[in-house]
């Protein structure tokens, strides 16, 4: 693996750096790591060893193909490199108590989104955004999977967030960048990487910066990460923050082992993640507590929710008097009753692509379940399931004809080692498969 001359020259004086471990750990293959969905599974696969900073993640010994496996459609996991799982530690270093409302403003695919939902604390929202129409819908897609009435995702740049003053206790900045921590997983950035494109970089960094900034409270944590090893896109950009905004530079009491501090000329401190160091990817990450003073913007009082599809509810979701939904378009979005403001000022102000879980849309007394309800942990435990073995799920994923030995007749669930994969509709001799199409498996299920 070739690496740019000059992006090796520019860390000469880096902390931490050592050119020739460095380039013997381009020579080696990245480690592959999961982080559990608490919610739904606490057990790791045999033979997984643990991520030294985070308790839900875990090395496998080898790639699978991750396809294959009916727990990765299930939510049971997700699959993230493993340094940057290190956000868990900034966040329950720094997060306050209770009821939150944190934003994930650079969020897609979801990695990150997935691990703040694992680690906020009782009654909090997470808002997950992501600025590129399809990457957003990708995004949606894998916080689906993992099931929560906790997550609703936006589709907007981040100066439209200036619409919400004050709105977040927490930010997460998990910034595009020039991505060269992750060459020994896409070896094909490599040649287009530049030190152009980092100056690029920087510029937009500082932008998204500036422009998220009146949306995070007073006294509010903001955590910035990036994927690159320059400093002109990591120390540079936290010396950048300070001279513009009136911050508190945050730092970790204790480190695991191969964890660099790097100190800053403004004096701010940040992680640094290196290959030859830690079993991960090149990854940077910082947190400040913003000290500025910040408007806040009101929300509404809203009108109580009648409940009156209460009755109609109740078979499919699991303790239905916790949670409290609204109807848009037809379709019923089940939301935790904390968070309806929020919807509110959300649905008002921004593109909302997902809120809560989508229940489905009623058809006179009946509900057409959603397959966001299949995969989320509020589905009740007492709706009639059709548990199957591996080869069954597959083919149920790929929406073809399976073996299945169902009791009774309706609606159900089609589980996987408990959980849901989604819905078919058991007819006196035969089943409808209600997988949305563009969930469907598209590789050969049988060649592996
Ligand atoms: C490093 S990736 C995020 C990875 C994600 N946080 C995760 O852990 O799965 C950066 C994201 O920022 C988005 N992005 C690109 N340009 C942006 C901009 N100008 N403002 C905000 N986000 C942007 C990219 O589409 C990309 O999804």
């Amino acid at each position: 693996m070739q690496l740019p001359d000059s992006l090796l020259q520019s860390l000469a004086e880096e902390a931490g750096f050592d050119r020739k471990s460095f380039l013997e750990a381009h020579a080696l293959p990245a480690p592959v790591s999961i982080r559990l969905n608490s919610l739904k599974k606490t057990e790791p696969p045999a033979a997984a060893t643990p991520v030294p900073w985070t308790a839900t993640g875990f090395y496998l010994p080898e790639r699978p193909v991750f396809t294959l496996d009916p727990l990765f459609h299930a939510g049971a996991y997700y699959v993230q490199e493993a340094s940057s799982m290190f956000l868990e530690r900034l966040l329950t270093a720094f997060l306050p108590d209770e009821g939150l409302r944190v934003l994930d403003l650079c969020a897609a695919p979801g990695g990150k989104s997935t691990l703040i939902a694992n680690v906020l604390p009782e009654e909090s929202l997470l808002v997950a955004n992501e600025v590129i129409r399809p990457r957003s819908g990708v995004l949606a897609d894998n916080l689906t999977k993992w099931g929560r009435t906790d997550t609703f995702v936006t589709n907007n740049d981040p100066r439209d967030f200036q619409r919400l003053p004050g709105f977040f206790d927490a930010v997460v900045v998990d910034a595009p960048c020039s991505g060269s921590g992750l060459f020994r997983k896409d070896p094909a950035a490599i040649s287009e990487w530049s030190d152009d494109n980092v100056a690029l970089c920087a510029q937009r960094q500082q932008r998204i910066l500036a422009d998220i900034w009146p949306a995070l409270r007073e006294d509010g944590l903001l955590i910035y990460s990036t994927c690159s090893y320059s400093r002109a896109e990591n120390e540079a950009i936290l010396d950048w923050l300070s001279s513009h905004f009136s911050v508190e530079p945050l730092a970790l009491d204790q480190l695991p082992t191969g964890v660099v501090e790097t100190h800053t000329a403004r004096g701010n401190t940040g992680y640094r993640f290196w290959p030859d160091k830690v079993q991960g990817e090149g990854f940077f990450i910082a947190a400040f507590r913003k000290t500025a003073q910040e408007a806040e913007l009101r929300l509404r009082n809203l009108p109580k929710n009648k409940r009156k599809e209460e009755s109609l509810f109740s078979p499919w979701i699991a303790d239905v008097s916790d949670y409290t939904w609204v109807e848009k378009n037809g379709d019923y979005f089940l939301l935790q009753p904390e968070h309806t403001a929020a919807f509110d000022a959300l649905s008002q102000h921004l593109y909302l692509r997902k809120a809560g879980v989508r229940l489905g849309k009623l058809a006179g007394k009946e509900l057409l379940p959603d397959h966001e309800l299949a995969l989320s942990v509020a589905v009740n435990t007492s709706v009639p399931t059709l548990p199957v073995d591996r080869d069954a799920a597959l083919r149920y994923l790929k929406r073809e004809e399976f073996d299945y030995d169902a009791t009774g007749r309706g609606w159900q669930l089609v589980t996987f080692d408990g959980l849901g994969l989604g819905w078919v509709k058991v007819l006196p001799n035969r089943l409808n498969n209600y997988l949305p199409k563009d969930w469907r498996i598209l590789m050969d299920i049988r060649e592996n």
